[in-house]
């Protein structure tokens, strides 16, 4: 019999034990750097003349691994592999799939350090955001197994007096998982273990800029022993290898976590039928998100300021959750925004493998160069406060970047930046801050800073964002307590770490028997 699930408490950093251990495991990470990592379909590696080095994203000129790609024929090849081995995964005891979440987890749980500096390397996290994140990923795996566990029980029908009726949740099939590099341990781990808990197989089409964190992820689960072909790794360019994966007769379903675009042209070519395709394939995307922090005129401005920084720049911006809106009622808005500038001010920008930095680099290139853009953009649509410049240029380093006075409607307001940009707008009353918040395309994380009920009862009716938080960040929901996904653009708001979770990734079976 499991405990109860609890979440994973997070290290102290301000213990310089905890710092030191974290220093060895950068050390020891570092020093393993730069090997090459095969696809593994079946079980069997295979390298491919086509290979991608991944880079420290605050370091260009490291490497962090060497990693082969796939192409068309070695996503049939992993499709394949799926289908044949879901024929006897399918039928294994949902116990015994617990049972490798759970023995993951403990070995995750020994070796956090060594998997959350890996992602200070690969993604560019700062030790805190990294054990957070680690933290995270053996939450999902205790959580699922037990979830598991449960939907396995029998379910609660009414009865009836001359049947028996028992209803199953099975699996759908052979799952394709596609997660984002912004959580590239546990949201990956948790995409695919959800998927491969309920009885399905996966193909893990990991994000193009973290692969190395999903093959160490894949080795955890072949060091518990999970049986080849269950999970199959494919990293490969998201255009080709992805539209293969998705338009597959053999995929069942498809669980999506990224950008809209994406997301939304994965639910399109998801929605055509294919020759020798069977059923209709299961979207699950999860996307962007233009989040508000709304602070009321009766509010405790410290908090309002301390949970905006928070939210707008931890891991630079790079979360779905983060805030990239501010929308203050008038009376306040100059205090809040002086608070927040001056807050802002202090964080320290530097390699997050420093102990004292508070924000590292963005993940890569393309989004320094697209986050820049906005930062160009910004100066026509509001007033800059701070940051708008770049840092250390081994790096991709962009400051805390606050603008002050912009419009609801104007481009920084609307489109997703996913860096640590945030734009200030001024309301004229709760209504119209509540209004203003509601008038994006997404429907995410939002938070309220106030001290009138009222307003908050207002808050929980009108706000229309999947996860609302009141008197807090608008980042960090924790597995079993904040079931995580958003509404509209956001996604089909699969509330990730919660209870109806798992039952995207199966069937109900009702059999009834009358005697
Ligand atoms: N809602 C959530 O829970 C959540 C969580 C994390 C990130 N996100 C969102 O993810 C985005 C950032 O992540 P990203 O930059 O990795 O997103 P992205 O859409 O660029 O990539 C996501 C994944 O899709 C793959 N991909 C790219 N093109 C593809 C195609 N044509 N077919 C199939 N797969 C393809 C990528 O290789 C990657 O693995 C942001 O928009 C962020 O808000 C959302
Ligand atoms: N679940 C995370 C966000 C995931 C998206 O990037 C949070 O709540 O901050």
């Amino acid at each position: 019999m499991r405990t109860e699930f609890k979440n994973e408490v997070f290290v102290n950093f301000k213990e310089e034990r905890n710092n030191l251990a974290y220093d060895a495991a950068l050390k020891k990470v570092e020093a393993e750097l730069g090997e090459e990592y095969p696809l593994i379909i079946g079980g069997e590696r295979i390298i491919t003349d086509r290979k991608v080095a991944s880079i420290n994203p605050a370091n260009k000129a490291q490497t962090i691994g060497i990693v082969s790609q796939a192409n068309a024929d070695l996503a049939e090849k992993a499709i394949q592999t799926a289908a044949a081995t879901f024929e006897t995964w399918k039928r294994t005891d949902p116990s015994e799939r617990a049972r490798y979440l759970f023995r993951a987890a403990a070995i995750l749980r020994r070796r956090k350090h060594e998997f959350s500096a890996l992602m200070t390397f690969e993604a560019g996290k700062t030790r805190v955001e990294a054990d957070v994140e680690t933290a995270e990923a053996i939450d999902f795996l205790e959580f699922y197994g037990r979830e598991m566990q449960r939907l396995s029980l029998p379910q609660p029908l009414t009865i009836h007096e001359e049947e028996e009726n028992e209803l199953y949740y099975i699996p759908l099939g052979v799952g394709v998982v596609i997660p984002p590099w912004n959580f590239p341990l546990a949201i990956m781990a948790g995409m695919t273990t959800a998927a491969l808990v309920t009885g399905n197989t996966v193909v893990l089409k990991p994000a193009s800029t973290t692969p190395v964190i999903a093959a160490k992820f894949m080795a955890l689960l072949e060091e518990v022993g999970l049986p080849p072909g269950v999970v199959n790794y494919l990293p490969g360019p998201g255009g080709e290898v992805g539209d293969v994966l998705v338009d597959h007769p053999l995929t069942r379903f498809i669980s999506f976590t990224g950008s809209r675009d994406v997301g939304l042209r994965i639910n399109e070519r998801a929605a055509k039928t294919h020759p020798g395709q069977k059923w209709i394939k299961r979207v699950v995307a999860e996307m962007g998100g233009k989040d508000a922090i709304v602070v009321d005129q009766e509010a405790d401005l410290e908090l309002a300021a301390d949970t905006i920084t928070q939210s707008a720049f931890g891991f630079s911006g790079q979360k779905c959750s983060a805030c990239s809106r501010v929308i203050v009622h008038e009376d306040v808005y100059d205090a809040v925004l002086e608070k927040v500038v001056e807050r802002a001010s202090r964080l320290i920008m530097s390699n997050p493998a420093e102990a004292s930095a508070n924000l590292g680099p963005v993940i890569d290139e393309k989004a320094y160069a697209k986050i820049l853009e906005y930062i160009e953009i910004g100066k026509q649509e509001g007033r800059l406060v701070l940051g708008g410049g770049t840092g250390d240029p081994n790096g991709y380093f962009i400051e805390p970047t606050i603008f002050a006075d912009v419009d609801a409607t104007a481009r920084i307001s609307q489109e997703e930046i996913f860096g640590p940009v945030v734009a200030f707008t001024k309301a004229r009353s709760f209504d119209e801050a509540i209004a203003f918040a509601n008038q994006t395309d997404y429907g995410l994380t939002g938070a309220v800073i106030s001290r009138n009920g009222a307003n908050l009862e207002k808050a929980r009716r009108d706000f229309f964002v999947g996860n609302l938080y009141f008197n807090r960040k608008c980042t960090g929901a924790l597995v079993g307590t904040h079931p995580f996904g958003g509404f509209n653009m956001s996604g089909t708001d699969s509330k990730a770490g919660g209870r109806d979770y798992l039952l995207l990734f199966t069937q109900a079976k009702l059999v009834s028997d009358r005697f």
